[in-house]
Formats: C-alpha cells, sequence, structure tokens
C-alpha cells in the first residue's frame, strides 16, 4: 500500500509529538494522490500547522481472485470495515489499518507528528469512513467532517455491495460500520460534524447512495442533537472540484479543535 503525507512548513522533527495529524480518507477507485493532488488541502495545513495523511483506500495486489474486477468492490474499494467473509478476511481491513496500524508507522518514521492530537475528514466513500471511525472510537479523534459521505450505508447499493462482499449476509454487521445507526449509540465528547454535500451531486440525487439527509434526521436523536450541520450547496457536484472548494471551512474546522486556533477566529 502506498500512502501520502504533507507536513506543514511548521514541522520539525526535533519537536516530538508537537504537529497534529488531519487524516483526510478517500473515496472508490481512489489512490493517496487523489486528495494530496486535487483536495488542496496544503495551504491550510501550512496557515494551521496540522499535517495531513493521505491513506490508500484498499490493499494493492492482494491476489484475490476477482478483486480488481469492479471500480466499487475490491481494489480501491476497501470500504474501511475489516473484512470476515473468507475471501477477504486476511487482507481487506481497513478499519484496522486506518485505525491502528498506520498511525503507529507513522509515528515511528515521523516523531514529530502528534498521533494523540487527530481529526478526521473524507469524502464519498471516505466521508462514510471518517464518520464511522470517529463515531467508534468516543473521544479518541478531535473532529470529524465529511464532504458527500455515504452517510448511511447499510441502506444504499454502493453499502449494500461492499458490506455484502466483506461482511457477509448478515446485516446486523453491516450497522457497526453505519455511521447514522453509530450517531445514535454515541456516548462520548461532542465536537460539532461539519458535511457539505452538492446539490448537482448524481450519486446523491440519482442514484440514492449518499442519505446526508438520514444521517441528519439521526443526530437528532442523539448526543450530536443540533451539532451536526449538512450544508447543501448548490451547483456542485461529487467531484474534486466541490472537494477543494469546500476544503478551507474544513481544514478551519479541524483546526479549531486541533488546539490550532484559539475560539474567537
Ligand atoms: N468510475 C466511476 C466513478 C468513481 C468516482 O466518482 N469516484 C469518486 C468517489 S465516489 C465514492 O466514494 C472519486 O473520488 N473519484 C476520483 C476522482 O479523482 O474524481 C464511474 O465510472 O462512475
Amino acid at each position: 500500500m502506498d500512502i501520502n503525507v504533507y507536513l506543514p512548513a511548521s514541522y520539525d522533527a526535533g519537536k516530538i509529538h508537537a504537529t497534529p495529524v488531519l487524516i483526510y480518507l478517500a473515496g472508490l477507485t481512489c489512490s493517496p494522490a487523489n486528495g494530496a493532488e486535487k483536495a488542496f488541502f496544503q495551504p491550510y495545513a501550512d496557515k494551521y500547522g496540522f499535517a495531513v495523511v493521505y491513506p490508500d483506500t484498499s490493499p494493492r495486489g492482494a491476489g484475490i481472485d476477482g478483486e480488481d474486477e469492479n471500480w466499487d468492490f475490491g481494489t480501491g474499494a476497501g470500504f474501511y470495515c475489516d473484512a470476515t467473509t473468507e475471501k477477504y478476511k486476511d487482507h481487506y481491513r481497513m478499519y484496522s489499518y486506518i485505525n491502528e496500524e498506520l498511525p503507529v508507522l507513522l509515528a515511528e518514521k515521523f516523531a514529530g507528528l502528534d498521533f494523540d492530537t487527530v481529526s478526521l475528514t473524507g469524502h464519498s466513500m471516505g466521508g462514510y469512513g471518517a464518520l464511522a471511525i470517529y463515531l467508534k472510537n468516543a473521544g479518541k479523534y478531535k473532529s470529524v467532517s465529511a464532504f458527500a459521505p455515504i452517510s448511511n450505508p447499510s441502506n444504499c447499493p454502493w453499502g449494500e455491495k461492499c458490506f455484502g462482499g466483506y461482511l457477509g449476509d448478515d446485516r446486523a454487521a453491516w450497522l457497526e460500520y453505519d455511521p447514522t445507526v453509530l450517531i445514535k449509540k454515541y456516548d462520548g465528547p461532542v465536537a460539532p460534524i461539519l458535511i457539505h454535500q452538492g446539490l448537482a451531486d448524481a450519486f446523491h440525487y440519482r442514484d440514492n447512495q449518499l442519505q446526508p439527509e438520514n444521517f441528519l434526521k439521526a443526530s437528532e436523536e442523539s448526543k450530536f442533537k443540533g451539532k451536526v450541520s449538512v450544508n447543501l450547496v448548490e451547483k456542485f457536484d461529487h467531484s474534486y472540484f466541490f472537494i477543494a472548494s469546500f476544503a478551507k471551512e474544513h481544514a478551519e474546522h479541524h483546526a479549531k479543535y486541533l488546539g490550532l486556533v484559539g475560539p474567537s477566529l
């Protein structure tokens, strides 16, 4: 697996555990390059002083029969869960990779990074991943945001395909990763959740893959009541132009909860 890491201008390897981290989880078909090249978090990382980690979206070349046959399952579509099906359980463990394995590996390599001060963001499949990982680990991450997230994956075609393939037919297992279910069970510290959704996004309005309204509704029955903002933005589709257009707001949001700006900013 590959990875991109952006170290801000203020990064100093000698200042042990001084630089907070924003993890950006990309969507279906993506590699670590998509976010690094097209989301444009880097100027804001420099401004506020956080690093940006861009992981891959699945194992690569695991050698599993059929893993390269679809763009929305297998390679490039690890779906940020730990597979339990016989075929995928040894390699497709993206939840543990992001939540446990990767921070340890990166902390060894970059001593200046502070993996106790981490926030999550992501796009589409990665937006779902960011929300799920945040909500499954109460208090571990400082904040979460998402761009056009797959908000209710146990209830949409992409989620049904990936959860079915990685977790099997027992839908109860799928719910353990579904942000719209997880938010109601969450019992930890609450930071406001920031979401942007384009009103010209065909994956939402044509294909019903995203459903941020379900997540918002569920949040009203949770500790996050009044703390989830779903910003519907006219004319934007699902592309990286959309992400780049609102990266500034998301960076500002995370900088605040990563402790990099005072409450007045
Ligand atoms: N190949 C597909 C489209 C795949 C696509 O749009 N992927 C999105 C993420 S979708 C949800 O996770 C993406 O970010 N693509 C990379 C990019 O740089 O735009 C098709 O043919 O429809």
